[in-house]
């Protein structure tokens, strides 16, 4: 493609802003508009039109996805491979950026990344250590407390406790955190972006190098950066680097993490002259998805205020599906998906969008039941499944000693006979003498406190990482996964448990293995060990590159994460109050609007079909609700839906649906929704049933005792 042709099938703003002179600009344009797609042409431009090398370009997408579709489509256009470049997500470049100067940031060069699960635990273990009452301080408020400090850029050392207990608690856990991380030798990802801040200002040398190299950084979804993020980018960008941001404050969907929408007008105000170019034409969907979109949003107030329209027609109407229950609506959906396949459709222009992560496994099922292949993007991903925890901590373990959440996690798993005992003693002594775990273990055997019992379990666990510990690079990353499984004793554990279960989690760990033959490092990482470079992209990437690539596939995922992207058709489910918008955002007006924000970003997924369903009730978070259709849906101009089907009609179908299942009242003599008495638990309600004759499972939610799966032959359940 050579330069005119970069102009070519782009509309007269879109050409303005792809083809600004070098400066600041700022793209604010609603959905569709082609704000990515002016991006990646201004890229195309820089390097054809002014000359500039990829080197000189950094840009920030919002997934690794993007990055990849990004890198992908300019490679195109160009015609030849652009490996200078950066791009990437904040916390992807910023990872980047701490690997090359690890030492200047402070950091061991095989430092880890800490996903909020291991964070969580981390947290936890020093709440538990000061002596805190977890239930009076849960470690989840502590977690997004550290984490809400970190994105504003606040260090423990920034911040001054109050009188009161909450601020004093909340800052001496966070001190106490930055300690663990620091002797642990990993960042949490909002330390990514803390820390090489931080680098930058302290070095101005570094900085200096990389103002130099990017003089162009582009940045996709900015009504979503948060204030570290904003801060890291004006850092960069200094006196001499142009910036080109594009966002729609219409689409600010993060709010709940940190994410400031005034940032859109803040980079107004820093950079005053910085152009603004609108974008006011949609591309993506037809005139009723757009119009019923529209309107919705129109009931925000605090906008920055643009329509969009479309020379497209109206399309089809937008269907809007009663569902009896969540089984209904999933089985509706499938019927759909399989519809549009007959008529030769793919099953990956399919999306299937979601308030909540819970949502995904009625669907999951309905789907593996009628064998339609989908992916699962978000949620609980492949790298966060226990089992894959397990693994990965040994293999970190493996690489990075002093790598404490790792080393609490499998030092009893599988159970080797370290008690709590041992570790209270080993974290006291840790914490005393600020060491890591690892080596407060070899002081004790070396100083013999420990019991002799204790003492050999954990010399065995000692010697099992060491003679893990590959001498040199002649075996392969995947070989050496398969040793860890294998010697670790992880196989054997799982394989006692012979449910399903148990069953998935071997496969999953031999899943893994399968991942890491089939890794490869990128091309930025090549000083890096294989296996650092593997645990990275497991943290980074969890969940993005889940299920195989290359299939067909119906694309599930929740509202957050369909964010940029498009389909052919879209389904929303779960359009009901209490569910979408949430319980507590009904009387929380900001909570509201970014709510119905999050509504506008799904219906302006669609490209020509959009479903929206919604159920008469629902079985969520182990309860039983009978929900009131969502609000958003009766923002809808009524002209522009197609009522699919009588809600009479719903009931009953939704009632055979139900009976013709292998879930029904037949196979256990229960229904969901009944209710139950056990001698143990007392009162429950059944949630969901499976299996049949002595393999009967009932799973129930009981009042006091939690929910559980019970097996029918043993449970001796009484109906109430
Ligand atoms: N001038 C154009 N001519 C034809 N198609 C276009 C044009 N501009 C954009 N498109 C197409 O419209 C669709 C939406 O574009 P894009 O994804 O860049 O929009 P966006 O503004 O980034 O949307 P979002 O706000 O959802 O991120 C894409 O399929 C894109 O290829
Ligand atoms: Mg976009």
């Amino acid at each position: 493609m050579d330069v005119s042709e970069l102009l070519d099938d782009l509309n007269k703003p879109q050409r303005e802003a792809v083809a600004a002179p070098l400066g600041h600009t700022r793209i604010l344009a609603g959905a569709g508009s082609g704000k990515t797609r002016v991006l990646v042409h201004r890229i195309a431009w820089l390097i054809q039109a002014e000359a500039l090398s990829p080197a000189n370009i950094l840009a920030v997408t919002f997934t690794n996805k993007a990055a990849a579709e990004m890198r992908g489509r300019i490679e195109q256009m160009l015609g030849y491979p652009i490996g200078g470049m950066w791009v990437g997500t904040f916390h992807g470049l910023a990872h980047r950026l701490l690997r090359s100067h690890w030492q200047e940031a402070g950091l061991p060069q095989g430092f880890q990344i800490l996903d909020s699960d291991d964070q969580l635990r981390m947290i936890k273990r020093i709440i538990r250590g000061m002596s805190l009452d977890e239930a009076q301080w849960p470690p989840k408020q502590a977690q997004w407390y550290i984490n809400g400090q970190k994105d504003e850029g606040l260090r423990a050392a920034h911040l001054q406790a109050g009188e009161d207990p909450y601020s004093q608690n909340m800052l001496a856990i966070y001190l106490a955190y930055e300690q663990a991380c620091e002797r642990a030798g990993v960042v949490d990802f909002g330390e990514l972006l803390l820390r090489s801040h931080e680098l930058w200002l302290k070095r101005p040398d570094i900085l200096a190098h990389y103002q130099q190299r990017f003089s162009q950084i582009l940045v996709d979804e900015f009504q979503d950066t948060n204030t570290i993020q904003y801060a890291w980018i004006r850092v960069l960008a200094g006196q001499t680097g142009h910036l080109f941001i594009v966002g729609d404050d219409d689409q600010s969907i993060y709010g709940w993490r940190g994410a400031k929408i005034e940032n859109i007008q803040k980079f107004h105000k820093d950079y005053p002259d910085a152009s603004t170019v609108r974008l006011e034409q949609n591309y993506r969907s037809t005139g009723n998805i757009l119009a019923a979109a529209n309107a919705v949003i129109a009931n925000n107030s605090e906008r920055l205020g643009k329509e969009l329209w479309t020379e497209d027609a109206d399309g089809e109407p937008i269907q809007l599906y009663n569902a009896y229950n969540e089984r209904d609506e999933a089985a509706y959906l499938v019927q759909e998906v399989r519809n549009w396949m007959n008529q030769g459709g793919k099953r990956s222009e399919v999306a299937v969008l979601y308030r909540s992560n819970a949502q995904s496994r009625v669907i999951e099922e309905a789907l593996m039941q009628s064998a339609v292949p989908y992916r699962v993007y978000g949620g609980l991903r492949f790298f966060e499944r226990a089992e894959i925890k397990d693994v990965l901590s040994y293999l970190r373990l493996i690489s990075n000693r002093r790598d404490d959440a790792a080393f609490e996690r499998i030092v009893n798993i599988p159970t080797r006979g370290i008690g709590a005992a041992t570790l209270t003693q080993l974290r006291q002594y840790a914490r005393e003498t600020n060491q890591s775990m690892w080596q407060s273990s070899v002081d004790f055997l070396q100083q013999k406190i420990l019991p002799a019992r204790a003492g050999n379990a954990l010399s065995a666990f000692l010697t099992l990482i060491d003679s893990l510990t590959p001498e040199d690079d002649s075996m392969s990353l995947h070989e050496l996964t398969a040793l860890v499984i294998d010697e670790s004793g992880l196989r054997t554990h799982f394989a006692k448990d012979k449910t399903e279960k148990g069953q998935g989690r071997i496969e999953n760990m031999d899943e893994l293995i399968n991942a890491t033959r089939e890794f490869m490092r990128a091309d930025d990482e090549e000083e890096m060990p294989l296996l650092d470079a593997f645990l990275a992209h497991a943290a980074l990437e969890a969940g993005e590159n889940q299920g195989d690539q290359w299939q067909d596939c119906v694309q599930l995922m929740t509202l957050h994460s369909a964010k940029g992207l498009e389909f052919p058709i879209v389904f929303m489910v779960g359009m009901e109050e209490g569910l979408f918008p949430g319980q507590k955002s009904s009387d929380d007006p900001l909570r509201l609007a970014e709510e119905r924000r999050l509504c506008y970003v799904g219906m302006t997924r669609a490209r020509n079909t959009l479903y929206l369903l919604y159920t008469e009730s629902r079985y969520l978070y182990g309860q039983e609700m009978h929900p009131r259709p969502s609000r958003f849906l009766s923002e809808i101009p009524v002209e522009r839906l197609h009522q699919v089907r009588s809600q009479k009609n719903m009931a009953a179908a939704g009632l055979t649906a139900i009976a013709s299942r292998s879930h029904s009242a037949d196979d256990t003599g229960f229904r969901t929704g009944q209710q139950v008495m056990h001698q143990k638990f007392g009162p429950g309600v059944i949630i969901d049933t499976e299996g049949n004759g002595s393999h009967a499972r009932v799973h129930v939610n009981f009042k006091q005792a939690g929910s559980k799966w019970l097996v029918l032959a043993y449970a001796n359940l009484e109906t109430l």
